[in-house]
Parts: structure tokens; C-alpha cells; sequence
């Protein structure tokens, strides 16, 4: 049985439609239900269901063998994970953006962000000392109440931003939804790991040749 990580949400309809184009079977009823632990017998295959941040904790302990995670999580954290695939859905970025014409404050410069790792280490490189304040959501509020002067967030299509007044100034790094794999999963199921890879992969190139 191959146990898989797949994250609640946005990535999850876009995740199912590439295994059922790759030949899985997956029962229709999969999308409404509310279980968060799905056996597919006929597929071999155990899914649970999980927040999107936690996919990389289920893979990394080897309750699960394979995960789907988005490019982020995995340069937030160091974890203990091969990834196997861009699977090239949910397309986005990572950005800095703030107040149009508005600067780092020259004393404590403070950026706010989900992604407290990525920050630092960007903001280090362009040899910029900041204070990181970490949030979990709704990271454009920041600016707009004084609380940082510049945020690290996902961009996609830019309508969070422009809604609420903010501008991009840099992009940090493009983001994709990547197949995940616990290391010692990986040798022990490699065939069944390997098909899949193969599987999707045939998907995922026809898919470019096609667009
Ligand atoms: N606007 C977006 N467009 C495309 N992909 C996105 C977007 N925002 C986030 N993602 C991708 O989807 C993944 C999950 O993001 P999402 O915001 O849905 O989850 P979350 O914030 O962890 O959960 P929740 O929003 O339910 O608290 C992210 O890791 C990222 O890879
Ligand atoms: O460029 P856009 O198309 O506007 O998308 C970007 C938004 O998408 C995500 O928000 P989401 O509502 O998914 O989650 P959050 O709770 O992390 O803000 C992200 O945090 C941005 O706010």
C-alpha cells in the first residue's frame, strides 16, 4: 500500500485531476468527502488529507510514503524529504511587495510573512538587517495598519495586491507543487514509486507539448 500526503485546498482538485489523467482510479465521490484518510484498494493506495503546510511532516515521520507540497513549504524548511517531481500545478511567486513609493524604515525595518525562513535569508543577501514578524494568513493586512513595511508572500495573480493598495517590488522565487518522497520509502517501494513518477511525468509533458 502507498500512502499519500495531498494537500486540503487549492492544490488538491488540481492534484487529483493529474493522477486521474495519469490512469488512477480514484473514486468520484473523493473531492466532497470529508474523510480525511481514503483507502483505493484497487489502486494500491492510501490517501490522507491534510493542511498543505503539514504534507512534508506526514512524508518526512514516513506515514507517508509520497506527498504533494508546494515549492515553498520545501524552501521553508529544511526537511528530510527527496523531491521527486514538479508536477507544475498551482502556479505562483514568491514576493516582496508594500505601500507603493514606500521604503524599509531606516532604524528597525520589519517585514511580515508566512514564510519567516525565506524572508530572512532574502533580505540577508541584499544585506538588509530586518525584523521578521510572523503571521499565518491575510499577510497584506501588514502594511496597511503600520504593522511592517514590507511583506513576503505568494503572488498569483496579483489581486491581493492591487485590492488592497500594495505593489510588487521583488520576486523571490517561482512556485510549483512538487511529488514529495520519504527517503527510506523511496528504496523500499522504488517500483511502484518509480511508475508513478513515470506516470505523471508522461502527463505533465504532454500536457507542455499540448499548451
Ligand atoms: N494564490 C495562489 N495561487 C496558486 N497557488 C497558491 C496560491 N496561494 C498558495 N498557493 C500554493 O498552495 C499551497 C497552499 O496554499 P494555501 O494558502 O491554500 O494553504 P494554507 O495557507 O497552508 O492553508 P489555509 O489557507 O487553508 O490556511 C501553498 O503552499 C502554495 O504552494
Ligand atoms: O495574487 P493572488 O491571485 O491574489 O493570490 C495571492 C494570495 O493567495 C494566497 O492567499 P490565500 O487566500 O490562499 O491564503 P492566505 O490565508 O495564506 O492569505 C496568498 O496568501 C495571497 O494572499
Amino acid at each position: 500500500m502507498l500512502t499519500i500526503a495531498m494537500p486540503k485546498g487549492r492544490i488538491f482538485e488540481e492534484a487529483l485531476e493529474l493522477l486521474r489523467k495519469a490512469g488512477y482510479a480514484l473514486p468520484p465521490e473523493f473531492a466532497e468527502s470529508r474523510k480525511l484518510m481514503i483507502d483505493v484498494p484497487e489502486e494500491g493506495m492510501r490517501f490522507i488529507l491534510a493542511k498543505p503546510m503539514d504534507v512534508v511532516t506526514y512524508v518526512e515521520h514516513g506515514v507517508a510514503d509520497l506527498g504533494i507540497a508546494g515549492k515553498d513549504v520545501l524552501l521553508e524548511e529544511e526537511r528530510d524529504v527527496y523531491e521527486l517531481l514538479d508536477l507544475h500545478i498551482s502556479k505562483c511567486h514568491l514576493a516582496v511587495a508594500g505601500l507603493p513609493n514606500s521604503r524599509l524604515n531606516d532604524i528597525a525595518p520589519r517585514v511580515a510573512t508566512k514564510y519567516p525562513n525565506i524572508a530572512s535569508s532574502y533580505f540577508r543577501e541584499q544585506g538588509e538587517q530586518v525584523e521578521i514578524i510572523p503571521l499565518n494568513g491575510s499577510i497584506e493586512l501588514a502594511p496597511l495598519i503600520g504593522l511592517a513595511d514590507r511583506i513576503v508572500d505568494i503572488v498569483s495573480t496579483g489581486r491581493t495586491l492591487k485590492e488592497n493598495g500594495l505593489v510588487e517590488f521583488e520576486k523571490i522565487s517561482d512556485v510549483t507543487s512538487r511529488l514529495i518522497v520519504n527517503p527510506v520509502s523511496y528504496r523500499m517501494k522504488d517500483d511502484k514509486i518509480d511508475e508513478m513518477v513515470e506516470r505523471l511525468s508522461a502527463v505533465i509533458t504532454n500536457e507542455e507539448d499540448e499548451s
